[in-house]
């Protein structure tokens, strides 16, 4: 047991390590993207399936809630959280079109777009971002194992440098706080 969480820990710390020394760059852009669009008043969507899905619901209640400090609510959407819309969606147009559907009826240009798949090959994801894309949003990836089919459909995408997904999905959420901390310095 203590061996399993050294390695464990270990695991995560190289990951951590190799993802600020590769990504730090594409990480500001993304905050900038981000940031860029909060001051415009576009909004932000998220989503992403499984753990990602809580991700996307997390980070989504940062915004709109507060993360640290005490500043105005700043709109973003999971597309997570509404069971009608997700079971009827899966029901009638089948469950890869679940956040393609929901962008096309709540996106507008100027939005950003976060696709969160540690593979970056869920279907349901990639045509959400492939249908931001087309209604003219920033489309921005989370993702791991070299990023999979989301590197097409993303302007931005930060590719985890691990193949493992639990380790690249605490990365995500890790970025998602990079995130929050510096809207937090803007507004
Ligand atoms: O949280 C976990 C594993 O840590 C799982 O729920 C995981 O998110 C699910 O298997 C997802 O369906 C994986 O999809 P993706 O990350 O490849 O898009
Ligand atoms: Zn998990």
């Amino acid at each position: 047991m203590t061996e399993k969480i050294d390695s464990v820990f270990q695991d995560h710390i190289e990951v951590a390590q190799a993802t600020l020394a590769q990504l730090k760059g594409t990480i500001e852009k993304v905050c900038q993207v981000v940031i860029d669009c909060s001051k415009r008043g576009n909004k932000v969507l998220l989503f992403g399936n499984g753990g990602s899905a809580a991700d996307a619901q997390h980070i989504a209640a940062e915004f709109v809630g507060r993360f640290v400090k005490e500043r105005r609510s700043l709109p973003a959407i999971a597309l997570t959280t509404d069971t009608s819309a997700i079971t009827a969606i899966a029901n009638d147009y089948g469950y890869e079109r679940v956040f393609e559907r929901q962008v096309a009826g709540l996106a507008v240009k100027g939005d950003v777009i976060i696709g969160l798949s540690s593979s970056g090959n869920s279907l349901s994801v990639i045509n959400g971002l492939i249908k931001g894309r087309e209604l003219g949003c920033k489309t921005i990836g989370l993702s791991g194992q070299r990023g999979g089919n989301m590197n097409q459909h993303c302007d931005l995408n930060i590719v985890i440098p691990s193949n493992t997904t639990a380790r690249i999905q605490e990365m995500h959420i890790l970025i998602g706080h990079i995130i929050c901390e510096t809207i937090d310095d803007v507004f």
